[in-house]
């Protein structure tokens, strides 16, 4: 057993096909090869994750929920029986006290360490179902001080025993402040007569009132075979692992993504000579969806490398990773349909890097849902560029009979591979399936909320904490960055469709919209080259497009106005960015000078078409402060003239889910 002691499994020689799991709510004892006669439930149990088998669970104040708050101890411990689940929203740690817990079907034992998990109301939410001890004891992890607080004897009634505490994410829960329709993003907003809970607790235990507040997480049945499966595939893989997953919108790409990803990073093996399997190595994460994505930074496509880290850290982060890009462009748009040039470029792009890479680990590869027409075409493109060892097809019958998979494929050894090629239902397949009900938050609400949480995300001296500020940007000083001088912005670039602005229009195109801030890269550099000064009529308007090899994304930026008196443009950074773009303007302004035969860096500012969220340029807070002004910065009320190409804000406001309030 793995000393933080999660495990299930008993390894096969290899075969997918042998494979065999053991449930992981009966203990297993080392000498255990197979699933012994004398296991004494019955055969349903071997099924993971099945909530329909749950029994469900009914959180009653002082005999099944314990509140702790004593001076520096505050929690909420919750004692569960056999098969029983339970579904928590928030962001929260759990530390399993006694038995274990079955979560996406991996199994994690009782130990002394906590999983941090992460549940918005906008995501299904996954159930925590009991589950025994894996091994011969019943340890208890609670320490001499808490003991002291809790009747250990009402424990000894429970199968399985969780410790729930909230976490330090500063201000994580205000962004309602700024965003109202944010308010139930992590708790629901009906008041339970359960009390047992504080407003200060950042999770909610969501028992029966809530039925409506939340959609639980039922994976159709096959995908948890079809993770089994390449679970074996991961942990005997020779050489690399690159798995892409293809489906329609909303049928559950990222939901079964997130699940393998989980799986591989915490699910722990018993070999049959006693050794245990638990992987410790990278994987690299493949965001190509612009519009929803699961690592990138909105709008924008990227490679992410994810390492194993000391705590799992299970569900939903809406963005908020610390992990390290490796590779990330601003598309700048949620949907490839705007401009699929410019997208397969980028995407070009990360496949070559990720070749060069010659990475020898595992990739997942997550696409948008555009399977029709054209998006068939991309979808066809990355296959043959990424080369699949394994294809997961969701709702194969919804897929276009364009779908072209190669038989087979070489990779960096010379080694020819057929890729594997599974099928599986989407979630609108289930009984329980999101149709049925209500979305609770629609794609533009999900997608304002993410950029709400990249704009106001605060330096932290711990990368693992997340901190957030979300006073509205306006009421900040905004970030100076020169124009024309060489370490300060030296170009804009438009959409082709819009790279023929001129004066005003180019000023108004830019106030009050979210750009990029990206890095140009440049052989050779000629002091003065591209450098322009900004006057009425010229923008240093970059044409034609600067290719995506040459062009990556620093920083999503919210521009305040472009002062052409003073050459200056006033942009609103994340202040996690804020301290990085100083550094790298020092380190472009001492390379002016240097060796002319390197690369050269410089500022540019990128404008796609993302929306900026409204709450932004009319924050309630600062009402007080546009009331002393005719009319109110950023925001027009009148009606755009026929052909007009204005680009404010104004065409984006009181879309769905962007009502004025
Ligand atoms: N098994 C499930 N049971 C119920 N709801 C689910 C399940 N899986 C996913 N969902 C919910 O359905 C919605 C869509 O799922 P997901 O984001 O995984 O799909 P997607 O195909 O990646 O979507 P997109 O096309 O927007 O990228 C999410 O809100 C998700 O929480």
């Amino acid at each position: 057993m793995s000393n933080n002691g999660e495990l299930v499994y008993l390894s096969s020689d290899g075969e997918d096909s042998d494979s065999m799991l053991l449930d992981a709510s009966k203990p297993v004892s080392r000498e255990q090869t197979c699933i012994t006669d004398d296991y004494e439930g019955d055969s349903s149990e071997l099924e993971h994750n099945d909530s329909n088998n749950s029994k469900v669970f009914n959180p009653i104040s002082g005999i099944n929920v314990f509140r702790i708050n004593e001076r520096e101890l505050e929690f909420t411990l919750i004692g569960l029986k056999e098969k029983q689940g339970i579904h928590i929203s928030g962001v929260f740690d759990i530390q399993i006290i006694k038995g274990g817990v079955v979560y996406n079907g991996v199994h994690y034992n009782a130990s002394k360490d906590k999983i941090s998990f992460s549940h918005p109301l906008t995501d299904a939410i996954p159930e925590i179902k009991s589950s025994f001890h894996a091994g011969w004891d019943d340890p208890l992890y609670l320490t001499v001080k808490q003991k002291k607080l809790i009747d250990i004897q009402v424990l000894e009634n429970f199968v399985c025993v969780l410790k729930i505490s909230s976490v330090n994410v500063d201000s994580l829960l205000d962004i309602s402040r700024l965003y109202p329709d944010a308010s139930s993003l992590w708790k629901p907003k009906i008041n339970s007569s359960f009390n047992s809970s504080s407003s200060s607790d950042t999770f909610c235990i969501l028992d029966r009132i809530y039925e409506d507040e939340f959609i639980s997480q039922n994976n159709p049945i096959g995908w948890q075979e079809v993770i089994d499966n390449l679970f074996v595939a991961f942990k005997n893989q020779e050489y690399d692992m690159r798995v892409m997953v293809i489906g329609g919108k909303n049928s559950g790409k990222s939901t079964i993504l997130r699940t393998l990803l989980e799986t591989f990073m915490n699910k722990t093996l018993l070999n049959e000579d006693g050794t245990t399997f638990k992987s410790q190595e990278d994987i690299l994460y493949m965001d190509l969806d612009p519009g929803q994505p699961e690592y990138s930074d909105p709008e924008c496509i990227s490679l992410t490398q994810i390492n194993p880290t000391p705590v799992s850290r299970l569900g939903q982060r809406l963005g908020q990773h610390c992990h390290q890009k490796l590779q990330q462009f601003y598309y700048g748009s949620p949907s490839p349909q705007d401009e699929p040039s410019l997208y397969m470029e980028q995407i070009s792009e990360i496949m070559k890097y990720f070749e060069e890479r010659e990475c020898m680990g595992t990739t997942l590869l997550n696409l948008p849902g555009w399977i029709k027409g054209f998006g068939m075409t991309i979808v066809n493109n990355v296959v043959r560029l990424f080369k699949p060892t394994h294809v997961i097809c969701i709702d194969s019958s919804r897929l276009d009979a364009e779908l072209e998979i190669q038989n087979e494929f070489t990779n960096a050894f010379q080694v020819k591979y057929e890729p594997k090629i599974y099928n599986v239902d989407s979630i609108f397949s289930h009984s329980t399936s999101p149709q049925n009900s209500q979305p609770k938050f629609h794609a533009p609400q999900i997608r304002t909320i993410k950029m709400l949480l990249s704009l106001h995300r605060l330096q932290s001296s711990n990368p693992m904490d997340t901190q957030y500020d979300f006073t509205p940007l306006l009421a900040r000083k905004p970030l100076q960055i020169s124009y024309g001088d060489s370490a300060g912005i030296r170009g804009i670039q438009f959409y082709e469709e819009y790279s023929d602005l001129k004066g005003d229009d180019i000023k108004g195109a830019l106030e009050g919209t979210i750009v990029s801030l990206g890095l140009r890269r440049t052989w050779n550099d000629d002091k003065n080259k591209n450098v322009h000064n900004i006057t009425r009529d010229a923008y240093p308007v970059i044409k034609p497009r600067i290719k995506s090899v040459n062009l990556s994304h620093y920083s999503l930026a919210l521009v305040h106005s472009v002062d052409i008196e003073n050459q200056v443009i006033n942009l609103y950074l994340p202040k996690i960015n804020e301290d990085k773009v100083r550094a790298k303007t020092k380190e472009i302004k001492n390379s002016v000078n240097e060796n002319e035969d390197e690369w050269k860096y410089s500022w540019v500012i990128i404008r796609g078409k993302s929306d900026t969220p409204f709450c932004e340029l009319y924050p309630k807070e600062l009402i007080g402060m546009f009331n002393k002004y005719e009319t109110v910065p950023y925001i027009s009320t009148t009606r755009r003239k026929k052909y007009e190409h204005v680009w404010k804000v104004r065409k984006n406001v009181q879309r769905r889910g962007q009502s004025m309030k």
